[in-house]
């Protein structure tokens, strides 16, 4: 459930008065998603998405906005902001950031095939590459987040679970993080968030997570989605899921030394961080936003899959 603010066609008609896009012919909430509120509009035979900021402010959000026009010009495809009639990506509503982006073709695929984790590999090894110089956002969500929540919902835990919290953290102290390459990344590149037509990748949204840190955390988080079984309750990686993202990605980036070694890691960090996240948003549910709450457990179970793994062939 993602309409959080409603807003009516008069709001609406005025918004886009800033525009000079035609007549507004019909408009409807986008009931997926977690964080933002988002209508489909339909303006003169063309679609568009609409998103009010539910969180971020102007800045953050421009941001965001700023580097999907930079990945869309390096070929990239995402949804990319409609300027106004005054050059500006951002307008209010209702006192809350909001903006107007291309609306993407195609859907969101639950049943991925190991050619769509191949091109999932590929659009990430693309977007790392192509934007290393892009102007660095920092992670509000990295080890400094980790560690704080972790500590924020410990005695909230079952003994066991408390263990296997504090593993997640010491897996974040293992990792080289100073030697192993950077660049921009999505970090929440889920299936929800990539759309295909005919098996085709059309392209990616949801941006706004994306910041400057170690590229394998992006493979570690698509890999923990995209190549998980999620049928079998297990949630065991599907080896040619996994070998398929793996051999995409590294069509465009082959791995360093140092990467390879340290996938294993990344891996179980980004389960437990999901894990951790999922729980937190429990525990904690945001005041005055409407988070749709995730299931902790799932990624609690891929967080112990992967502990259970020692070495991971490459
Ligand atoms: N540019 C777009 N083109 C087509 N559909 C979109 C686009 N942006 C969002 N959507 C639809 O809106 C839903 C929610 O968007 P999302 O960005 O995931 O929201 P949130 O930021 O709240 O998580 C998506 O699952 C998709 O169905
Ligand atoms: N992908 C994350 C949650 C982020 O939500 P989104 O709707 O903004 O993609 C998860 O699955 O926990």
């Amino acid at each position: 459930m993602s309409v959080i603010t409603s807003i009516t066609e008069g709001e609406l008609t005025d918004f886009l008065s800033a525009y000079n896009l035609g007549e507004l012919q019909s408009y409807q909430g986008i009931t997926e998603g977690t964080v933002n509120t988002n209508y489909l509009l339909n303006i003169n035979h063309q679609k568009y998405i609409f998103t009010v900021f539910e969180v971020l402010n102007k800045e953050t959000a421009e941001h965001y906005l700023t580097l999907t026009e930079f990945l869309s010009k390096q070929a990239l495809s995402c949804a990319t902001p409609l300027l106004d009639n005054h050059q500006n990506s951002i307008r209010y509503i209702k006192g809350k950031p909001a903006c107007l982006v291309s609306f993407l073709p195609g859907k969101s695929n639950q049943h991925p095939s190991p050619e769509n984790c191949r091109q999932i590999g590929l659009y990430l090894a693309k977007m790392h590459i192509n934007s290393q110089s892009f102007k660095p956002l920092s992670n509000p969500m990295g080890i400094e987040w980790r560690t704080e929540h972790a500590l924020k919902i410990f005695t909230k835990l079952s003994l066991d679970d408390q263990q296997l919290l504090q593993a997640g953290l010491n897996i974040q102290k293992k990792i080289h993080w100073d030697l192993l390459p950077k660049s921009t990344i999505h970090y929440d590149l889920f299936r929800d968030n990539a759309f295909f037509e005919k098996d085709q990748l059309t392209g990616v949204i949801d941006f706004y997570y994306a910041c400057f840190d170690v590229m394998l955390l992006d493979l570690a988080i698509a890999i923990n989605d995209w190549c998980t079984n999620w049928q079998d309750k297990k949630f065991n990686i599907s080896p040619v899921h996994f070998r398929a993202l793996l051999n995409g990605y590294q069509t465009i980036r082959p791995f360093e030394t140092l990467e390879q070694q340290e996938l294993l890691l990344f891996l179980q960090l980004m389960s437990f961080h999901f894990w951790l996240t999922r729980t937190v948003n429990q525990h904690f549910p945001p005041i005055g936003e409407s988070i749709t709450l995730k299931d902790p457990n799932e990624f609690k179970k891929i967080f112990k899959n992967w502990l259970s793994i020692t070495s991971l062939k490459i």
